[in-house]
């Protein structure tokens, strides 16, 4: 990646508070415990059966490169919220939504993806972007003019703009293993191990991408 512009995440900066206002799972299945206690005899039993499944390296790769995108796309939140404060722009901004959600929409029709699942999944992954810009602390020494603020937020929505295409790509690798059993555990499973780099913490982010991959009925 070529940006010089956009400066790496510090981790000091976002003193991330675990709240979730998402409701609970409806499968356990599929919606796994997580936090800091034991694992459950459940999340268990859930692990080896997908050791027993010896789900393949490509597809595990695969899963992998779903949430390496989103992590980066995350990572880049803490920077844009700095930009808004600065700016004076609020968090929510649902015009830039439509045409986030408008924008890969109509990727997913020329990727012949499901539509639905895709507006689910970036509308799940803006969430959770929301949800980090508003967790990001002020910064008492915070020097970026209003110059500076806008080709940050700028240079930042460029970025956001291709990893949310590259997240379709993603989707539509693994779209057609995304409903075979062992895959849906795999994914689960996955989920619940990157658990502790949830920059949202306590299981938010994992039951972001379970909804939008597999919405409760
Ligand atoms: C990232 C931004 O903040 C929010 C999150 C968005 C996203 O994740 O794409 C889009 C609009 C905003 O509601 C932004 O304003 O660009």
């Amino acid at each position: 990646m070529d940006s010089p512009t956009l400066p790496h995440i510090d981790s000091a900066r976002v003193q991330l508070v675990a709240q979730s206002d998402r409701k609970a799972p409806a499968d356990p299945d599929l919606y796994p415990q997580t936090g800091s206690g034991p694992a459950t005899n459940h999340q268990r039993i859930q692990l080896r059966d997908v050791e027993d499944i010896s789900l393949s390296d490509n597809a595990r790769e695969k899963i992998q490169t779903l949430f390496r995108i989103s992590n980066e796309r995350l990572s880049l939140m803490p920077q844009m919220a700095a930009a808004k404060k600065v700016l004076g722009d609020k968090v929510h901004d649902p015009e830039r939504e439509k045409m986030v959600l408008d924008g890969a929409a109509a990727k997913a029709k020329a990727l012949g993806l499901d539509e639905a699942l895709v507006r689910r999944f970036i509308q799940g992954q803006m969430d959770a972007a929301k949800t980090l810009q508003s967790m990001t602390p002020d910064d008492p020494n915070e020097q970026m003019s209003k110059e500076q603020a806008r080709s940050q937020k700028e240079e930042l929505r460029k970025r956001i703009t291709e990893l949310t295409a590259e997240l379709l790509d993603a989707l539509k690798d693994i779209e057609e293993n995304l409903y075979a059993p062992p895959f849906k555990a795999a994914v689960a499973t996955l989920i619940t191990q990157q658990g502790s780099k949830d920059p949202l913490h306590y299981g938010q982010l994992q039951t972001i991408f379970l909804n939008a991959l597999y919405p409760p009925q």
